[in-house]
């Protein structure tokens, strides 16, 4: 039989596919030693959840008051060099960025101390901050790459790890590899990380985007994702002189997405970055492949890329995950990221009513128009199409595609992302009352508003514990 690891008791949040957020009170958990979650039910079952585990009741770790387990929180998109200039520089758009900011100092990561240095730093302050999976962009350096690996997997976070792959650059000629060089480091970071057979830290192919990148590499980096049933990631439509980059370089393509459709790059292992300007036939592609999408709010908006409407992409059944994109984003945190989606969202809405608002009028003037010259040939042709209702994000959505929805964007959902039996336990410990909290909590507050409060305010001071795989990371241990 299975041995009871940890048992917790109090409450609980999740999501599941068809609810945002279920909240449960008085609820107990426990988990083996493979940090799966065993049993989760009402604590009213505790005497008899005891027996069938043989587990002592003296061992139940009982919540406080106010505290609450979540999920813990998954990105799906982050630069991890790029954390050694995150909050500067982002005065620029996305191509100047790249050419002024990024790729000067990405460059400078051949050093494998620079890179130990910041990879140090950027996997202890997602993990302090609730991410319990992080998908990575490293640099073109396999060396520093394997580096950012072992971090990971030291301090226990979930991970994907990519190489980045670049073989051409216009704006920064000396940050390249060749097409040969490009595929054949792949291969060797690929083999490094699968012979350390770590527990959960996997390589992911990572052609930066198709403006860095020629067809014969897209084509080979393919090939090698299929024979090897590895994992994908890049970035796609972000900005829009970025996708008149793109179809410049590649006309023989129909658009952004079939670039990378046509090279295998398109499958439901992959998760694309930003993806604001899609066309819903792109979307009907994403759907069909089974390829994900990370919205990434802050740099889309630090950028001045654009506004990914996240309504549509759900609408298009695509799969949805939440990124920092660190450091076209200014922040590390999640929750930061699920406050500007809700944002983002909000704007798309009031643009949306302002629009309706003003095709009101213009159908009003038209019809009028119509009755009085009596004009009755094509005359509903003059009258514009409305807008269906827009349904802003929720909260509770934004929460759901921070956690559930970033496992599902990553096809991980089977091992982790809500606290169903059978799963590991990824998880939060959150404490709304610690002594510096950046918010109050007054007397008799609901708990539906309380976890509202904590989603909106509440920062890593609230975040008391972390748990990857039934196992605490932090607070860190005192000799890492
Ligand atoms: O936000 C971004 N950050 C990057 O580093 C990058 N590279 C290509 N496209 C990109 N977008
Ligand atoms: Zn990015």
């Amino acid at each position: 039989m299975d041995t009871v690891q940890h048992v917790f008791k109090g409450t609980f949040i999740h999501s599941t596919q068809r609810c945002a957020m279920e909240v449960f009170e008085n609820h107990i958990l426990g988990t083996n030693s493979a940090g799966k979650i065993l049993f989760f039910e009402d604590a009213q079952q505790q005497t008899k959840l005891a027996q069938k585990w043989a587990f002592d009741e003296s061992m139940i770790e009982e919540l406080g008051k106010n505290e609450f387990f979540m999920p813990g929180m998954v990105d799906t998109h982050i630069h991890a060099p790029q954390y050694s200039f995150i909050g500067t520089g982002m005065e620029r758009p996305l191509l100047e960025w790249l050419e002024h900011t990024t790729f000067p100092i990405e460059d400078t990561y051949g050093d494998l101390g620079t890179a130990s240095n910041v990879y140090n730093s950027v996997v202890r302050r997602t993990l302090k901050n609730g991410t319990t999976t992080a998908c990575y962009f490293a640099t073109i350096h396999t060396d520093a790459s394997i580096v950012l690996a072992d971090i990971a997997s030291h301090y226990g976070q979930r991970a994907f790890i990519g190489k980045i792959c670049m073989d051409s650059n216009n704006t920064y000629p000396q940050y390249k590899e060749s097409t040969e060089e490009s595929i054949k480091e792949t291969q060797r970071f690929v083999e490094a990380l699968n012979k350390k057979k770590y527990d959960r830290v996997k390589p992911i192919v990572t052609p930066r985007f198709a403006v860095t990148c020629s067809e014969k590499l897209l084509n080979e980096l393919g090939n090698l994702a299929e024979e090897h049933q590895l994992h994908i990631q890049s970035h796609i439509s972000e900005s829009l002189a970025e996708i008149k980059e793109v179809l410049n370089q590649f006309p023989n393509y129909k658009n952004y997405t079939d670039v990378y459709d046509r090279n295998k790059l398109l499958t439901d292992k992959t998760v694309m970055a930003h993806g604001c300007h899609l066309s819903n036939e792109e979307l009907h592609v994403f759907r069909e492949r089974g390829a994900a999408i990370s919205h990434c709010p802050n740099s889309n908006i630090s950028l001045c890329s654009g506004f990914l409407d996240v309504r549509n992409i759900l609408k298009h059944k695509v799969k949805l995950g939440f990124g920092t994109d660190v450091a076209g984003g200014y922040s590390i945190s999640l929750l930061d990221t699920i406050r500007k989606a809700v944002e983002t969202s909000k704007i798309l809405f009031m643009e949306k009513q302002k629009r309706q608002k003003e095709t009101n009028e213009i159908n009003k003037l038209q019809k009028e128009k119509l009755d009085t010259d009596k004009v009755n040939v094509n005359g509903k042709d003059s009258i514009l199409e409305m807008e269906t209702e827009y349904k802003v994000l929720s909260i509770e959505e934004a929460f759901q595609l921070a956690t559930l929805g970033g496992c599902e964007a990553l096809s991980i959902d089977h091992i982790t992302g809500n606290f169903e039996v059978g799963k590991e336990f990824d998880a939060l410990l959150i404490n709304p009352e610690t002594t510096d909290s950046p918010f109050e909590v007054f007397s008799n507050i609901p708990k539906k508003d309380m976890i509202q409060r904590f989603l909106y305010l509440g920062d890593d001071r609230n975040i008391k514990a972390v748990y990857v795989s039934g196992r605490c990371v932090v607070p860190f241990p005192n000799n890492s």
